[in-house]
């Protein structure tokens, strides 16, 4: 229980209709969960307007209300507080109501398009393994030091960050790795933390539906740079040429990593194959598990995090080399028939090409690469044919399938990434919507030596059609399927 007065500390304030006296018993910004005494933040969303649903908070005994509009008709005894932006007010009432939990550890945000699971996965590995008490917010789960949660966003809503770094500081916890995705900035999820560090990654394209331009998708990343302290370090991959935009007026303290530009944290890669990468980091060698150019990439920016973050060099190559690979990212196993099969969460035309890539420069030219791959609906529709385009171009075979329908026609989904192919690579192209048995053919067309990619879907254990989730997990399936094909 908070008096509101205190829960509004630091919140921009227009105008004020009622007593900030009042006690709050919880903050909610979703009228359907408030119970009496609670607090109810109402946000103008992508699909509906919160505002319409004040006076079912009240009658549901919300007590006050922040707000961008005070309603016309006020009801006795309710406070009513204005402020341009409620999902900036949200996130300031979120840290004050849990009393700063950002503060307790060492959080380190993680941004850019692809490799962010990747390299805050890793990150919680590798100071788990140093002996360390750490947290992790993922779009693949969420952990507080040992125990799981499961994760519904890459980056979740202000509350409930705040709500689990309150549960890794009571546990102790000394660092949090977190995902900061676009969305998350531009809704300001994570405003009011306290950041150790920022990492950029890369920015390519995706999620033009929402951010409209790439020019406001790259600000948006920005601005979380922008944002951190003077205190903090940001770290950016310099080879990628939004690396130094990130940069441009942060105040925080400036590393760059890379493997092509002159950078504090430098790294070359001396062998590449399908069982790990030796890595020339800075003056070290280090061998890894993971696997593709892209993951040296990953690795060099956890070899310098770690740094930063006060590990010693020694102890941080060895546990580099002790890393595991993130459950589908690049997730492979080899069947007795010697057929590879791996998944990717390749689900960006610039991720598709990278995962591609790195699996052409390791086979050799008689093995096949069939790609079973497909675009979510609901999603940025742009990157469709770009990624049939990719697709086709660059496997043997490919066979274009359902990822998460949603609320979209399946059929639609999968023409516009047809679209994209160019002529001369129809003949590689099958397409087959159901995704089980997509995975099946390209199983059965397999030879020995060939490589099935399954991209899109990674870690996901389920698939969304028409707003139902069935379960789904394209490793299991492929397991599944190389076992009883060789039987
Ligand atoms: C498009 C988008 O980002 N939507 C997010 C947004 O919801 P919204 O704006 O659609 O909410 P809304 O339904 O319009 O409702 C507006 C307000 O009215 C309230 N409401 C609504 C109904 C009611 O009866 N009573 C009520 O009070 C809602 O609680 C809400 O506060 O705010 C919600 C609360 O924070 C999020 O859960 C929701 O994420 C949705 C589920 C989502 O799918 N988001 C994806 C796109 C996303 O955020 N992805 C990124 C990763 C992207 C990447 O790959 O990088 C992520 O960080 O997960
Ligand atoms: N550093 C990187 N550069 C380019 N591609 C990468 C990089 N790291 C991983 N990838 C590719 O992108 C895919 C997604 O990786 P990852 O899940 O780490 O990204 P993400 O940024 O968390 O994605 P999301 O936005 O969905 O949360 C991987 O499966 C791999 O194909
Ligand atoms: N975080 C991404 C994941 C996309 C994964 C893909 N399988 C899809 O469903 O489009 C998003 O929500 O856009
Ligand atoms: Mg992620």
């Amino acid at each position: 229980m908070m008096v509101l007065k205190d829960i509004l500390y630091k919140v921009a304030i227009n105008a004020v209709v009622g007593s900030t006296l009042t006690e709050v018993y919880a903050v909610n910004f979703d009228s359907r969960k408030i119970a009496a005494n609670d607090l109810f933040v109402a946000i103008n969303g992508v699909t509906v307007d919160g505002h319409e649903f004040i006076d079912v908070a009240i009658k549901k005994g919300a007590k006050s209300i922040v707000c961008e509009r005070i309603p016309e008709v006020l009801v006795d005894g309710v406070t009513y507080v204005e402020v341009d932006n409620s999902n900036k007010a949200l996130a300031i009432i979120a840290s004050n109501y849990y009393e700063n939990p950002s503060e307790n550890l060492k959080l380190v945000g993680v941004t850019g398009t692809n490799g962010k699971t990747t390299v805050a996965s890793l990150l919680y590995q590798l100071f788990k393994n140093a002996g360390y008490k750490v947290g992790l917010l993922s779009t693949v789960k969420i952990m507080v030091d040992n125990v799981e949660y499961k994760a519904t966003h890459t980056t979740p809503d202000s509350l409930t960050i705040n709500k689990y770094l309150t549960e890794m500081s009571v546990a102790g916890v000394e660092f949090c790795f977190m995902e900061v995705s676009s969305h998350g900035i531009h809704q300001y999820r994570t405003e009011g933390l306290h950041f150790e560090g920022g990492i950029f990654t890369n920015l390519s394209h995706d999620h033009l539906d929402y951010h409209k331009t790439f020019a406001e998708y790259r600000d948006v990343k920005k601005k979380f740079f922008d944002e951190l302290s003077s205190k903090s370090f940001a770290l950016v991959n310099i080879d990628d040429k939004n690396g130094m935009v990130m940069l441009q007026n942060t105040k925080a303290k400036k590393y760059t990593y890379a493997l092509k530009e002159y950078a504090d944290y430098k790294a070359q890669i001396l062998e590449n194959q399908l069982t790990g990468l030796l890595l020339k980091v800075n003056d070290s060698e280090v061998w890894t598990r993971l696997i593709g150019n892209f993951n040296a990439y990953n690795v060099l920016a956890i070899f310098a995090t770690a740094e930063l973050l006060g590990l010693e060099k020694v102890e941080v190559l060895r546990l580099i080399s002790d890393l595991q690979s993130v459950s589908g990212r690049f997730q492979y196993l080899i069947s007795d028939t010697k057929i590879t099969a791996i998944v990717d969460y390749a689900h960006t035309p610039d991720a598709l090409k990278n995962v591609l890539e790195t699996i052409n420069s390791i086979r050799t030219k008689n093995e096949e690469l069939i790609t079973v791959v497909g675009c979510g609906g609901d999603r940025d529709k742009t990157k469709r044919p770009k990624m049939g385009h990719i697709a086709s171009a660059l496997s043997t075979k490919v066979i274009f399938t359902n990822d998460n329908p949603r609320t979209e026609n399946a059929q639609d989904i999968l023409n516009e990434i047809e679209d994209g192919v160019e002529p001369q690579n129809f003949k590689k192209v099958l397409t087959i919507a159901d995704r089980k048995q997509a995975i099946k053919t390209a199983c059965q067309m397999a030879q020995p030596n060939d490589i099935v990619l399954i991209a899109g879907k990674g870690h996901e254990n389920y698939q969304e059609i028409n707003g139902e989730r069935f379960d789904f997990d394209d490793f299991k399936i492929v397991k599944e399927l190389l076992v009883k094909l060789e039987k």
